[in-house]
């Protein structure tokens, strides 16, 4: 008889549940599902229904309006931190642009950003970005202090709050001109942040590498929902509990695709493996080292960016 193994799957995890509070019965389920779903796929699929449809229309009408904007509006500095910066018409990534926004939850940030794209104001983008990366951020919030909390580091998740910045990145994969275009939206990488929170238009196109090898699908099931994936951060924070995720986009249909990624950074002080995550079995991997130094290493060392495992060449034991 042949055996049928099940088709892997994107986890998904329900976070929706207003009483979903830590030290609840429903918190600990919760903090082991997405221990379990990290650990496997280093991602997962939150719903979470606090960001709403008409969040979510908002938030794709304002990056429309920011993505067509010329060219050099686009390209003007809007921030001093690295990897924030317009990234576009690159050589490897033909179809692939987008744009960082620093502190995004923050009204002030909201504000400084709209104000160099749009010197005369623009009200609705900035109140649209504003609100949508508040309830991101609050998302990203609870998925950290699960994973501390199931990992029994719950002592070190204040500071580690308290020293963590965002970047709201609006991207967009512009249609394809001829029938000749590449499917290619993005190509397989892991990001440099701490975790990325992926949220995307209709148009589908993001794959993830599952442990075997194999690349899946990983397709929003509603407006709500968000893929959480865990970075190269995260990867040296746990001492290899959980990988970074892999992951590209490939543009089955001949369409316009927007997507919003918000990065999550350690902006103060040095990451350090937490004592919990380390003994016999499981020997220290990396050594303390600074968030911002890793991305200048990345961004300006060209050897860096060609190895498979950039954050091991950096600052591994
Ligand atoms: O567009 C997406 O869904 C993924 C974007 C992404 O992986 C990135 O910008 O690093
Ligand atoms: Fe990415």
């Amino acid at each position: 008889m042949v055996s049928k193994t099940q088709p892997k799957v994107v986890p998904v995890v329900d976070l929706s549940d207003e009483n979903l509070k830590p030290g609840t019965d429903a918190w600990l389920l919760a903090c082991k599902q997405v221990q379990h779903a990290l650990e496997e796929y280093s991602c997962f699929e939150a719903v979470y229904n606090k960001s709403t449809l008409e969040i979510h229309n908002s938030i794709f009408s304002a990056i429309k309006e920011l993505c067509d904007l010329p060219l050099e509006t686009k390209m003007q500095k809007a921030s001093d931190r690295p990897f924030h910066h317009y990234f576009g018409q690159l050589p490897l990534n033909p179809r692939y642009e987008t744009l960082g926004i620093q502190d995004p939850a923050s009204l002030e940030g909201a504000q400084r950003f709209t104000s160099i794209m749009w010197p005369a104001g623009n009200d609705r983008f900035c109140e649209s970005v504003h609100s949508f990366s508040k309830v991101v951020v609050e998302l990203d919030q609870m998925v950290k202090r699960m994973v501390f909390d199931a990992y029994g580091v719950g002592r070190l998740y204040d500071s580690y709050k308290a020293s963590t910045t965002y970047q709201l990145r609006c991207i967009n994969y512009k249609s394809p001109l001829t029938n000749e275009t590449t499917d290619l939206g993005l190509i397989p990488h892991t990001d440099k942040n701490f975790t990325s929170i992926l949220h995307q238009n209709d148009v589908g196109g993001l794959q993830i590498k599952t442990k075997d090898g194999e690349w899946i699908e990983a397709a929003p099931s509603s407006p709500s929902s968000f893929l959480v994936l865990a970075s190269d951060l995260f990867m040296a924070w746990s001492n290899n509990r959980i990988s970074a995720c892999e992951h590209q986009v490939v543009l089955k249909e001949k369409k316009a695709r927007y997507s919003l990624a918000l990065f999550s950074y350690i902006g103060d002080g040095v990451v350090q493996v937490p004592e919990e995550f380390v003994d016999d079995k499981h020997p220290l991997k990396y050594k303390p080292f600074g968030h911002f130094d890793y991305l200048r290493f990345y961004e300006t060392d060209e050897e860096a960016r060609k190895c498979k495992n950039p954050i091991k060449a950096y600052c591994g034991v």
